[in-house]
């Protein structure tokens, strides 16, 4: 494996942004939720964050989006953190071959969703969080807060109120999941918490810092720990396997590293024991993945060498 550079990842990431611009612009923002489809496309950004706090960026790396799917990621690590792996006995860790917000699967399954990084298993997620804390939106908001070094993030009111508006899915996901008896609160607050929790807005530079636990092997940004390590490398495989949804094999054979991406046009990826990796560029492909974003990833790995195989 060849060594890069580890105090300076600038130049790297300057060329990375040159090699993948004819891409920027193209796919479509998501425009099933209306406040994301007005997004400007032609927007990109890529920050690492290393192991010793420095986080290099290139592009619109300081821009705030919306983190969508992404915040899965931190709900899992939270939710399991703090209620242990019983979770486990609601979701599994299964790719779905299906797509993100897909029902198709749960009625064969019996309400039980194939793995935490889709909506139906996401909603599970939340629900154990709303059970274990009261506030499921507020908890992960802080956490992101703490492990991003940054109190300005927060919620983005209208995107939550655009995804409420046009929650039929979802709400017949947590509805459906209920009827099995797998969701513990009442769905209207679960669907609250689940919209508010999507509409986080972070930025490359916030995602990268955020996502250290998990190169870190669970280790917080303040040293303490949130996860085991063996934690720490069960969330990684099951983001390496189920984090891009029906794309996670072509993500796995390009890119080679966990990620997880969301329609904002995010994705967060784990070098585990080096550095965390954000990318965003809104233009998304058939399957909800950032299309320069995913370039940009590939580039790093195949430029590097760095990846988990
Ligand atoms: N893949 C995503 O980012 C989907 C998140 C979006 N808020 C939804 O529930 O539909």
């Amino acid at each position: 494996m060849p060594d890069v550079v580890r105090t300076d990842y600038g130049p790297l990431l300057e060329r990375i942004a040159a090699d993948i611009a004819p891409l920027i612009g193209s796919g479509t923002p998501a425009e099933y939720i209306p406040a994301l489809a007005s997004v400007d496309r032609r927007q990109f950004g890529m920050a690492i964050a290393d192991l010793d706090g420095n986080v290099f960026g290139v592009g619109d790396w300081r821009v705030p989006f919306s983190a969508q799917s992404i915040t899965k990621v931190f709900a899992l690590a939270l939710a399991l953190a703090e209620g242990g792996d019983s979770l486990w006995e609601r979701v599994g860790r299964e790719p779905s071959g299906n797509p993100f917000n897909s029902l198709v699967q749960l009625e064969y399954e019996n309400g039980i969703p194939r793995n935490p990084f889709i909506n139906a298993g996401a909603l599970v997620v939340t629900d154990r969080l709303q059970t274990l804390t009261g506030d499921a939106s507020s908890e992960l908001l802080e956490f992101l807060r703490q492990e991003s070094r940054n109190p300005d993030i927060g919620f983005d009111a209208e995107v939550a109120a655009s995804e409420q508006e046009h929650g039929d899915r979802n709400a017949a996901v947590a509805h459906f999941m209920a009827s099995y008896g797998n969701i513990d609160n009442p769905v209207p607050a679960l669907l609250e918490h689940y919209f508010w929790q999507c509409s986080i807005e972070m930025s490359c530079a916030d995602l990268a810092r955020a996502g250290r636990f998990l190169a870190r092997h669970g280790l917080r940004a303040d040293g303490t720990r949130l996860l085991t390590r063996s934690e720490a490398k069960q969330i990684n495989a099951v983001m390496l396997t189920c984090g891009t949804y029906d794309a996670a094999g072509e993500f796995a054979y390009r890119v080679g590293l966990p990620g997880k991406s969301g329609v904002g046009g995010g994705i967060v990826a784990v070098v585990p024991g080096r550095c965390t990796l954000a990318v965003w560029s809104p233009g998304l492909d058939s399957r909800g993945n950032s299309v320069a974003g995913v370039a940009a990833l590939d580039r790093f790995t195949t430029l590097t060498g760095l990846s988990v195989f």
